[in-house]
C-alpha cells in the first residue's frame, strides 16, 4: 500500500525566505511520525505547510496519491481532511466543551452529532464534562477537549504543535501516551511536532531530526540512537562524545582511551582515521587502571554516574549499573563496552 503523505524535496519559510529545504518524508496510514529538533530550526514550518497554513516555494505535497501543495498549487486547509491540535489548545472559551466539539464536526454527522460528541468524550476519557467551559478544565483536560474536536471529523491526518508542552513533566508523559493509544485505536496518522527527545522517542513510530535547515534523518528511534547518520543526530537523541582514532585492524582503534577492541568491524584498512561516537552507557570505570582519575559520582538509584578526567585532561562521564568499589579521586582504568561502534 502507498504512504499516506508524501512530502517530496520540500522547500518552504516565509516572504520569499527559506527556512527548510530538499525535505523528503513519507508518512504511513496509521503511522505517527515526530517533527523533532532544536528550537527555531522549522518545525512549525515545516507542519504549517502539510497543513496548507503555508505555501510550498519547490517540491511537492500529496496526500493519498493526490497533490496538495506545490509551487504552483495550494490546496486550502479546510479541503485537507486534516486536524490539528496546539499547544495552546486553542478552545474557543464562550462554547462549552460539547459545543466544541460540535464545531470541529462543522454541518458533518447531521442529526448523529450529538452521539459522535458523546463518542469522541468517551474516547479521551472526559465522559461527564460536556457542559463545562474551557475555563473550569485543566490544562491536560483542555487538551483532551482539543483532540476530540480535532478528531471528531475523523481527519485523515492530525498535526499537533507541541501538544504537551504546557504541561507538568508527569502529565505530559501519561498523556502523550494516551494520546498515542488512542490514534493507533482509531488508526489515525499524526504528525507531531516537538523539541522533546524522549517523548518523540516514547510515541513516535518515525522520527524525522530537523537541524540547519535540512531533514538530518528520519528512521525509526532505534534507527535513530543506533545508526546515526551523523554526529549531530547521534548527540541529540542521546548523550555522547566523539573520540579520534587510528585503525590497527578492522576490529582494533587506537584512541585516548586506549586500544579498543570490537566484536564487529568497524574500520575499512589498518591506517585509516575515524572518528568513534560513544555513549556514557558504554563507557564503564574499572578499579586498579590507570587511564582516569575520578573526578566525581554520583549514585542515581538504577545505576552511578561518573565524571572521568582522561590523562590527557579530557572529561569524560561513565556509567556502571553494578556497584563498583570506586570512590572520588581514585585512578581507574577505562572500559568500553559496545559490539559495533558508531563511526563517522
Ligand atoms: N511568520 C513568520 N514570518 C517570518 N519568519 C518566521 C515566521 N514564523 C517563524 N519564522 C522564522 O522561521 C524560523 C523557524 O521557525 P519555526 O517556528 O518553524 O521553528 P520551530 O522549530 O518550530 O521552533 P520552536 O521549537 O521554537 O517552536 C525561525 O527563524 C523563525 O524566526
Amino acid at each position: 500500500m502507498s504512504s499516506l503523505l508524501d512530502v517530496r524535496s520540500l522547500s518552504c519559510g516565509y516572504q520569499n525566505q527559506v527556512i527548510v529545504s530538499s525535505l523528503d518524508f513519507s508518512v504511513d496510514h496509521g503511522e505517527i511520525a515526530c517533527l523533532l529538533g532544536p528550537s527555531g530550526c522549522g518545525k512549525t514550518t515545516v507542519l504549517r505547510a502539510v497543513a496548507g497554513f503555508s505555501p510550498v516555494f519547490s517540491g511537492d505535497i500529496s496526500l493519498a496519491g493526490t497533490t496538495i501543495s506545490s509551487d504552483k498549487f495550494t490546496l486550502v486547509p479546510e479541503k485537507r481532511g486534516m486536524g490539528m491540535v496546539f499547544q495552546d489548545y486553542a478552545l474557543f472559551p464562550h462554547l462549552t466543551v460539547g459545543e466544541n466539539i460540535r464545531f470541529g464536526l462543522g454541518k458533518s454527522a447531521g442529526n448523529g452529532q450529538q452521539n459522535r460528541i458523546a463518542d469522541m468524550l468517551d474516547l479521551v476519557r472526559l465522559p461527564d464534562l460536556s457542559k463545562r467551559y474551557p475555563h473550569e478544565l485543566s490544562g491536560g483536560q483542555q487538551q483532551r477537549v482539543a483532540l476530540a474536536r480535532a478528531l471528531a471529523p475523523q481527519p485523515k491526518l492530525l498535526l499537533m504543535d507541541e501538544p504537551f508542552s504546557n504541561l507538568d513533566t508527569d502529565l505530559r508523559q501519561q498523556l502523550s501516551l494516551e494520546v498515542k493509544d488512542i490514534l493507533k485505536e482509531q488508526g489515525i496518522a499524526a504528525i507531531v511536532v516537538t523539541h522533546d527527545q524522549q517523548e518523540a522517542f516514547a510515541i513516535g513510530d518515525k522520527v524525522g531530526i530537523l537541524a540547519d535547515g535540512e531533514l538530518q534523518q528520519w528512521g525509526s528511534p532505534q534507527e535513530l540512537y543506533h545508526h546515526p547518520v551523523n554526529a549531530m543526530v547521534a548527540g541529540f537523541v542521546g548523550k555522547g562524545e566523539l573520540f579520534s582514532g587510528v585503525c590497527l585492524n578492522e576490529f582494533c582503534v587506537e584512541t585516548e582511551l586506549g586500544t579498543l577492541e570490537f566484536a564487529e568491524p568497524c574500520c575499512v584498512a589498518a591506517g585509516e582515521n575515524i572518528e568513534l561516537f560513544i555513549r556514557p552507557t558504554d563507557l564503564k570505570p574499572v578499579v586498579g587502571g590507570k587511564t582516569a582519575s575520578v573526578k566525581s559520582l554520583e549514585f542515581l538509584g538504577d545505576a552511578t554516574r561518573y565524571q572521568l578526567q582522561l590523562n590527557n585532561g579530557r572529561k569524560v562521564e561513565a556509567m556502571a549499573r553494578e556497584p563498583l568499589r570506586i570512590e572520588a579521586g581514585d585512578s581507574v582504568g577505562v572500559e568500553v563496552s559496545v559490539h559495533k561502534p558508531i563511526v563517522f
